[in-house]
Formats: C-alpha cells, structure tokens, sequence
C-alpha cells in the first residue's frame, strides 16, 4: 500500500505550527510530533537549556537529528518544526527530497511579536528589541520557507481552528489534484 505523505508545518516562531499541527493531526487521526518537543525529550533538557550549553550550533545538530528520525518514521504523522529548521542546507535538503507535504504557515512580522510576547522560552528574542530580531530573521527565513513549502498558508486574523480548517482544504485540494495526475499517467 502506498504511504500517505507525511504534513511537515514550518513557519516563524508564532505562525502556530504547534496548535496548527496538534488540531491538524486530529481531524486527519494521525500522530502528531513536535521537532522542538523531541529535541528537549532527547536531550531531557529545554530549549533554553540546550542553548546555553551547547550554543545554537548544537541546537541545530540536535534538530537535523530530529528531522531525520521522524523522516524514517514508518507511519504518516504531522510534524510540527522549528521556525529555525530551514536555517541549514541539509535540512532544507531532506525536507525537499522527501515525499513529505511541507505546509509554510505564514504570519507577518506584527502576528510574530504578538502571539511570542507571552513567553520567555525563546532563547533567539531574549533581546532588547524582538520586533527587530523578528523583523531580520524573516527577511532571512521567509524565501527558504518558500523554497522547501509543497503549499502556503496565510495566518494573520484568523482564529486556529479556522487556520486549521484552511489548511486541511488545501493539503485535501492538493492530494487529490496529485492523485488525478498519477492516475493520468497511469492510464497513459
Ligand atoms: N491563528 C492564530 N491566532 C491567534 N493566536 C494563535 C494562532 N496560532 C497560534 N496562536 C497562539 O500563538 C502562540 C504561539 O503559537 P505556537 O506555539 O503554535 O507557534 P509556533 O509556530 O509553534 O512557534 P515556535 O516556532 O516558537 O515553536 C500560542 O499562544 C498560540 O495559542
Ligand atoms: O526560530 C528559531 O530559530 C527557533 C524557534 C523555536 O521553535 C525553537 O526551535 C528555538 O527556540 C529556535
Ligand atoms: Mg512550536
């Protein structure tokens, strides 16, 4: 039987990849996984933790490690990522080569700062001025999340659910255009 592809959400920090991802996996009935939730259980440490320890250097090689593990995985999941996964090439890489459906779930700049500015467990807006960290991260970000992006989701003024809801119809609308094609060649 052939393998449903695995819905991999990237996105900036606040474009809600994990509550996108966790109400996505259950309307599809499928696991869900968070890579920032693996990298902290892996290393029985937080994100703050491992990035005072081992620099972000070593965050990112614990990510790589994350991202290719649940590429392995023998069942179809949603993941949710890091807003940082498509910093290296090699992940940018095993995300495009992979048969997985990447989902960039966009938000401007101003949703980024107000839905990050409850919590303290970034270590990367831990500045002085968040709005500029955000702000220069996704001049630097947003291409590379087009670049390894199968669809792209809009998420400013909108309620999760209905983010969700969006999202569905378009991974849905997606398969069964990809699912027409195969039969087409199929068919000759
Ligand atoms: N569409 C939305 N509308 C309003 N608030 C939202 C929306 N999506 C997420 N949020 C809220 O924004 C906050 C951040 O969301 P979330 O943690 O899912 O982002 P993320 O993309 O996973 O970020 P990170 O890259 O840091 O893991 C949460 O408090 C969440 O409830
Ligand atoms: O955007 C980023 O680089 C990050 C986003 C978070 O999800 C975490 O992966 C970590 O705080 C780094
Ligand atoms: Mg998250």
């Amino acid at each position: 039987m052939i393998k449903a592809p695995n819905i991999i959400l990237v996105g900036p920090m606040g474009a809600g990849k994990t509550t996108i991802g966790r109400l996505l996996s259950q309307s599809l009935g499928r696991e869900f996984y968070d890579s920032d939730r693996i990298i902290e259980e892996n290393a029985g440490a937080d994100i703050p933790w491992i990035f005072e320890k081992e620099g972000e250097d070593g965050f990112r090689k614990r990510e790589t490690h994350a991202l290719e593990c649940m590429l392995h995985n023998q069942e179809s999941v949603v993941l949710a990522t890091g807003g940082g996964i498509v910093m290296r090439e090699e992940n940018r890489e095993l995300l495009i080569k992979s048969d997985a459906l990447v989902v960039y779930l966009y938000a401007s700049v101003s949703q980024q700062l107000h839905r990050t500015s409850k919590s303290n467990h970034r270590p990367l807006l831990q500045t002085s001025d968040p709005r500029a960290t955000l702000t220069a991260l996704f001049k630097v970000r947003d291409p590379l999340y087009r670049e390894v992006a199968t669809l792209v989701v809009e998420t400013d003024s909108r309620h999760p659910k209905s983010v969700a809801n969006k999202a569905l119809e378009a991974i849905k609308r997606h398969l069964k255009s990809e699912s027409k094609t195969q039969n087409a060649n199929v068919n000759g």
